[in-house]
Order: C-alpha cells, then structure tokens, then sequence
C-alpha cells in the first residue's frame, strides 16, 4: 500500500513510509511549512529544510545508514513530523538523512556492504558495484550540495547509530580524527547534554559518514551511539528523550547553546588497536555476550586469523564493536584506553 498522503494533505509526514515505498529512487518535489519555509525531497530519505529566514547553522543529521537500528530512525521520524504539523519551527538549514531504506525494509544491517565504510569515495575504490556504493556516492553528493550552498556559518552533522551489543557505557560518541583542528567544548557540552557523555577519540582517517563530513567541509561531526539495536516498535523513546529534546532546541532556538560541562563529566578514550579480519578464520578468544567497553587486562589473547594474534598490549584496554562476522578486511573490533582530552587541542 502507498502511504502518499498524510492527515494533513502532506506527502511529507509520512516521508519515512514514503521512501520505504521507493528504497532506490524519489523523484524530488517540495512544500511549504506552516512557518514559511521550504522542504525540498532531494532523494529518497533525503530531505532538506530551508527556512524562510535561516539562522547561522547548517546541521545535517543522520539516521538509518545501518537498516536495523531503528531508535534514531524512529527520533528523525517524531522531529520531522513535529516539523511538518508545525509543533516545532525548524530554524536552521536541516539536511536530514534516512540512509538506507531498502536495508530497513528487510530490518538489516547492510544489503551487500556496510554503507558506512564507503564514503570519502571508498564508494568508487575496488573496482565492485554495490546498491550501498550507489547509495553512499548519492549521499557524499547531497551532503556536498547542502554544505556548499553557503560559507562562514557552523556546520554539524550528528550520525545517529546503535550498537549491535549492550554498552556498560550506553551512549557515546566517535569523534572522528582531527587532522589537527581542536576538539570542541561546545560539542562536547552538546553532547553531555543530550546524554552522551563517553567521548571515542578515532585515531586516524576512516571511510565513514561522519569522518567524511568532518574532513571535507570542516563541519563538527560525530558517529552518535544511542543504545542497543532493536526492531521497530520496540524502542523505549524515553531512554532518548535527551537527545531528542537537545535537537529540538538546536534547531528551533537559534540563540541556544547547551549549558558548558565541566570536562571531568565527560569519559574520554582513546582508540590504541583496531583488529582487521583478514580471513574466515578469524576468530574472538571472548564469549560472544561481552559488552562493549568490556576491559581486559594485559596480555589477553583477543583474536586470532590464521597465523596472526591481537594481545592487549596497554596495563588494561577496552572494547568496542567486536564483530567477527563483518567481511574481511574490516574492522573486526576496536581496542580503547582511558585518556583525557588535553587542554591544549580544545577550542
Ligand atoms: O555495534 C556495532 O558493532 C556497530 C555499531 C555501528 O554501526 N558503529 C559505527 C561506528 C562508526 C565510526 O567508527 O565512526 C560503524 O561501525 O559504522
Ligand atoms: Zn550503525
């Protein structure tokens, strides 16, 4: 069944069925929001908002770039829809990002590749055709119009994701490789506020949504972890509540900024390891139920792949997004150690 038409005679409040209904292609068309503004459907779960008068932030926020992790699907649906019905006036330029419908139909992952391994043109690299390499190239190519449309203003872009495993700290936050910019208090105040206090800092470049945004158009941009997978429906939304609440506020208060955190609040790690599988004989050397930021202590023998080993090599090392069936040559889990943020690379 087509789910065009909503109770309001808006194609638009029911974008996410919408796109659902063509996981590969939307033809684009616009409306007018009750404040005056404009929202532009660039693609299928690709939809810009331009406000009639927009204030000094261009934000582009993310969902759904892995089909089964429904939670910030589900947030980005309520704000839209609170956007659409005109609960909440959208102030800022908003690029918003259902990534990847078709995923979503089948309440998986990926289809053939995980589509956040395949930006900063990984999407072009290795000679293969994929649905998610077409997908990524698209979305590089709205994220690219969208940043470029205007200069001298802040740009954001939040990725919203959950984890495949339970987290010992639920909400956290990769903040991609800096290429020498500073870290930012006011994001991380953002983000303590909307509940994500554990900060992961990446220790290098890397093909996803978030280090391409960072990289490219210099924006703040973040991997946001929001909890556990779960399947449509099953969602408790109060566990995101904060983080709903802060992007409401983000983009209808252009005067707003979140209340400064001490940095003490915040759990800082650095990334000391990333364990690649290199074959199908890799294999973990901890059960299956471990959560992430499980530390281990020195020594512990953490994966083998044929001849190769990982040990903890730090007194004690954490870790994250342990994943033994992702494709070879992926990251297979990451390693992290406690550490604070210098004083020196904030800004
Ligand atoms: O729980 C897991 O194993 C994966 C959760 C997830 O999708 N994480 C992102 C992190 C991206 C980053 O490192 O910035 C991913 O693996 O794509
Ligand atoms: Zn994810």
């Amino acid at each position: 069944m087509l789910l065009e038409v909503n109770v309001n005679g808006s194609r638009l409040g029911d974008f996410l069925s919408l796109s659902r209904e063509h996981p590969w292609e939307l033809a684009p068309f616009s409306e007018t929001l009750p404040d005056g503004g404009e929202i532009q459907v660039w693609d299928t779960g690709v939809l810009c908002i331009e406000p009639a008068s927009p204030a000094d932030k261009d934000i582009v926020l993310s969902c759904g770039i892995h089909g089964n992790e429904t939670a910030p699907i589900e947030l980005c649906e309520r704000l839209l829809r609170a956007i659409v019905a005109g609960r909440l006036p959208c102030r800022q330029r908003l690029l918003l990002i259902f990534g990847n419908p078709a995923a979503m139909n089948l309440g998986v992952r990926e289809l053939e590749e995980n589509l956040n391994r395949l930006f900063s043109g990984a999407h072009a690299r290795g000679g293969r055709h994929s649905r998610e390499r077409e997908r990524a190239a698209r979305l590089e190519g709205h994220v690219a119009r969208f940043f470029e449309a205007r200069q001298g203003v802040e740009r954001l872009h939040y990725d919203l994701h959950t984890a495949i495993r339970p987290s010992a700290f639920e909400k956290f936050a990769i903040y991609p490789f800096p290429h020498g910019a500073p870290y930012s208090r006011q994001q991380l105040s953002f983000l303590a506020g909307a509940g994500v206090d554990t900060i992961l800092l990446a220790h290098g470049p890397t093909t996803t949504f978030s280090y391409f945004s960072a990289h490219r158009f210099g924006a703040h941009a973040f991997t946001v972890e929001l909890g556990k997978v779960m399947p449509f429906g099953q969602n408790d939304a109060r566990r995101f509540a904060a983080m709903e609440r802060s992007l409401e506020t983000l983009i209808s208060d252009p005067g707003w900024q979140a209340a400064a955190v001490a940095l003490d609040q915040i759990r800082v790690f650095r990334v000391c390891q990333e364990i690649i599988k290199q074959s199908d004989d890799f294999r973990f050397h901890f059960a299956d139920e471990v959560a992430n930021f499980t530390a281990f202590p020195a020594g512990t023998l953490l994966a083998e792949d044929g001849g190769q080993r990982w040990f903890v090599q730090e007194p004690e090392e954490a870790v994250i997004f342990p994943n033994a069936r992702v494709a070879n040559g992926h990251r297979a889990a990451l390693m992290v150690v406690a550490t604070e943020l210098p004083p020196a690379q904030l800004s």
